[in-house]
């Protein structure tokens, strides 16, 4: 059984061959979320983002996805409520995709894959001083994923898809400031539902608590062709891979309980 193996099975990605150990294994993401068997709880409270855009620092290619970093050296960019007891600083948000737009999200509603899959990652500053020690801990990351679907053009995002062209290749990086990550919020973010989960790529540590929105944002289909315009290889090599297929595959729920924030 997936749940007591010492190891996850290496993931589809070519990046990463041979088996993966992960203390435990036995709540890794993402998973497919089934509505029917998610448990109302009314003590979820509506979750509180406070997010100075002035914060924003730099968009870069990390060979596996783009990352729009955040100074999170002081607590001007915050995320609390929810499920959460702390406080949480956000340090960066990043996407997961697909080669087309049948597929590509990490996680899924009764099996239903999405284009695409954002993720706010924060980590709890009223328990640890850096994201590098919050991330080893059971209750250091809360991580906000928004599914994407394909429709009208989000005005939002389109500042972030111009700065793409410049870091198409791995560890590529330049500066991106004032970018208001709330415009990428769905208009209700009252409705979610959350689980005790991981990271989704390595050091793959269980140590998030998981709040996926129940109602999607949109992106255009040229907005989308941006994101895998990228690559996943640096200048210098001979082959070129575009960057597409970026998600994990779904792990066993292992016993765990979904909660819904909404009936
Ligand atoms: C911290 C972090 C890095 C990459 C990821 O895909 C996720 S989900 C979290
Ligand atoms: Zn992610």
């Amino acid at each position: 059984l997936a749940c007591s193996s010492k190891y996850v099975l290496s993931q589809m990605h070519p990046m990463w061959q041979g088996p993966l150990a992960v203390p435990g294994g036995d709540r890794q993401s993402p998973i497919d979320i089934v509505v029917r068997k998610s448990v109302f709880d009314s003590k979820l409270k509506p979750l509180v983002t406070n997010y100075d855009p002035q914060t924003c620092q730099q968009i870069w290619n990390n060979g596996y996805s783009f990352l729009v970093e955040y100074d999170d050296t002081t607590d001007k960019s915050t995320l609390k409520g929810g499920p959460l007891q702390d406080q949480f600083r956000l340090c960066q948000f990043h996407f997961h995709w697909g080669e087309s737009n049948a597929w590509g999200s990490e996680h899924t509603v009764d099996r239903r894959l999405f284009p695409a899959e954002l993720h706010l990652v924060h980590w709890n500053s009223d328990k640890y001083s850096l994201f590098e020690e919050a991330v080893m801990e059971d209750n250091g990351l809360a991580v906000i994923g928004i599914f994407l679907k394909v429709g009208k053009r989000h005005e939002g995002l389109q500042k972030l898809v111009d700065a793409l062209p410049a870091i198409r290749h791995k560890d590529s990086v330049v500066e991106f400031t004032r970018f208001d990550p709330a415009c990428l919020l769905p208009a209700n973010t009252d409705d979610y539902w959350t689980y005790h989960g991981s990271l989704t790529t390595p050091p793959l540590t269980e140590s998030v608590s998981w709040i996926v929105m129940k109602q999607h944002i949109e992106v255009s289909h040229d907005q989308l062709a941006v994101f895998r315009s990228l690559l996943f290889t640096s200048a210098e090599e001979d082959v070129q891979k575009s960057m597409v297929n970026n998600f994990r595959v779904q792990q066993s729920l292992c016993g765990r309980t979904v909660r819904s924030s909404f009936t």
